[in-house]
């Protein structure tokens, strides 16, 4: 007998064999999906009727800094480095573990509501933010940011606290964390750091997560210190490999491009982010002609301000569209490949698209609104209509997190107010 049967839905595989179907099932078994069809002869525990809904794959959230939650609306409508170095990184200086493991579940709480199955996490105090992922369900590439500053000391701690945690927490939660290095960006980690943190890389399995030419400050700082960009000094140390993510990539050249194509890196777009910080635009369909595996992520919540990938695909397709003058850039379908099959090999999961013997990751998206009706064609109203709070239920590895708008895993109200009081608590620590 499965253990899950999704019946009666509009299955959007995400899967180019198999395309869409219009009224189908999909069965799981032990955390995978073990049939996709019209109809299915098994029988299940639980049965999910998916009438007027959508079936697809967890949307995948390849950047974010999950306890950033805690700093919400904290410092909006400022420059980047004011942002950062006078508002976010001053408050930083106050977290504690507690703090972050407060700010990390109301994370995972908001992206079960919104569909997003899994994420790349980026931050401090991670054995946290893992606690929280391991309570809540989700799946998640995580780790420890390593911000030397040109500080040998800082340096040498940060590294050695990044190694701890890839070492703790790779492979926990059956499998649904993976771990890896973090040097946070180019221009805030030396190049001899870089290179270091490569090598522990290879000797641990574990890929790299990086900010990369998010701004072009980042990219004037670095041709005044090296006479060259971001992506030439990695390029020139060994850096750049297929287990790299890197987020932002707005500020590269068409060389630059070819370099990420042709080392197979992963680019996380943050397209909200570059927008509200004022970044620049990414050039994302260079990128993708170029084969380079763009996914999509919403940076930190003091950035954004919430986490709905939703809302980060229809802002992606219409942004790139008025950039390019072209409205046929980005069609509904490739953005929706952005947020799930590219994101997924990104992290490198097995998840992604609804197949055979792929980990049981999906959501049902309720089609019964007003704003989504009526429906000629579901790729177009879910990037261009739909929005988090329709995902009505969310599956990880398996597991129903979210059954029907009610979430199983956690105490929504709970987690609401103790992490409220934690923001309330924090902030007024940064302001005595
Ligand atoms: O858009 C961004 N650019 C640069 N740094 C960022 C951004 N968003 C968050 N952080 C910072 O990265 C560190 C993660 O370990 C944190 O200090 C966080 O505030
Ligand atoms: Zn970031």
């Amino acid at each position: 007998m499965a253990d899950i049967i999704v019946k009666n839905a509009y299955v959007l595989t995400m899967d180019p064999d198999a395309g869409d179907l219009k009224n189908g099932t999909v069965v799981i078994e032990d955390g995978k999906i073990t049939e996709i069809g019209e109809k299915t002869s098994e029988s299940a525990d639980t049965v999910i009727d998916a009438k007027h809904s959508v079936v697809m794959p967890g949307l995948v959230n390849t950047h974010t800094h999950a306890a950033m939650t805690l700093f919400r609306g904290y410092a909006d409508d400022l420059q980047l480095a004011d942002w950062l170095e006078g508002h976010i990184w001053p408050a930083e200086a106050k977290l504690t573990a507690d703090d972050v493991y407060k700010g990390s579940l109301l994370a995972c709480l908001e992206m079960i509501r919104s569909g997003t199955t899994s994420f790349a996490d980026m931050y401090f105090y991670m054995d946290e933010t893992a606690k929280a992922v391991e309570a809540s369900g989700l799946r998640a590439s995580l780790c420890h940011g390593l911000i030397e500053l040109w500080n040998e000391e800082k340096g040498a701690t940060d590294l050695k606290e990044g190694k701890r945690f890839v070492r703790a927490w790779q492979g926990a939660a059956d499998g649904r964390i993976k771990t890896m290095y973090g040097p946070h960006a180019p221009n805030t980690c030396s190049e001899e750091y870089l290179a270091k943190v490569r090598e522990e890389a290879n000797r641990d399995g574990a890929g790299i997560h990086i900010h990369l030419l998010e701004t072009e400050a980042e990219l004037l700082a670095m041709k005044e210190r090296y006479g060259k960009c971001s992506v030439h000094l990695l390029e020139d140390i060994g850096f750049l490999g297929p287990d790299v993510l890197a987020a932002h990539c707005v500020w590269l050249s068409d060389g630059d491009i070819e370099i990420l194509g042709k080392r197979g890196v992963n680019v996380s777009h943050n397209v909200i982010s570059n927008m509200k910080l004022a970044s620049g635009i990414a050039p994302v369909h260079k990128m993708l002609e170029k084969g380079v595996n763009v996914s999509l992520g919403t940076d930190g919540c003091a950035s954004n301000n919430n986490l709905d990938l939703f809302e980060e695909m229809k802002t992606a397709a219409l942004l790139h569209k008025v950039n390019t003058f072209s409205p046929t850039a980005l069609p509904a379908r490739q953005v929706l490949q952005m947020g799930t099959v590219n994101g997924a090999k990104a992290l490198g999961t097995e998840t992604g698209m609804l197949k055979v013997g792929m980990k049981a990751d999906l959501i049902v998206v309720d089609m019964k609104k007003p704003h989504l009706t009526p429906c000629f064609n579901v790729p177009s109203h879910l990037v261009y209509s739909a929005k988090g709070s329709d995902v009505r239920t969310t599956i990880v590895n398996g597991k129903v997190l979210m059954d029907d708008y009610k979430v199983l895993v956690l105490d929504e109200q709970k987690v609401m107010e103790e992490t409220q009081k934690a923001a309330e608590e924090l902030v007024a620590r940064v302001n005595a």
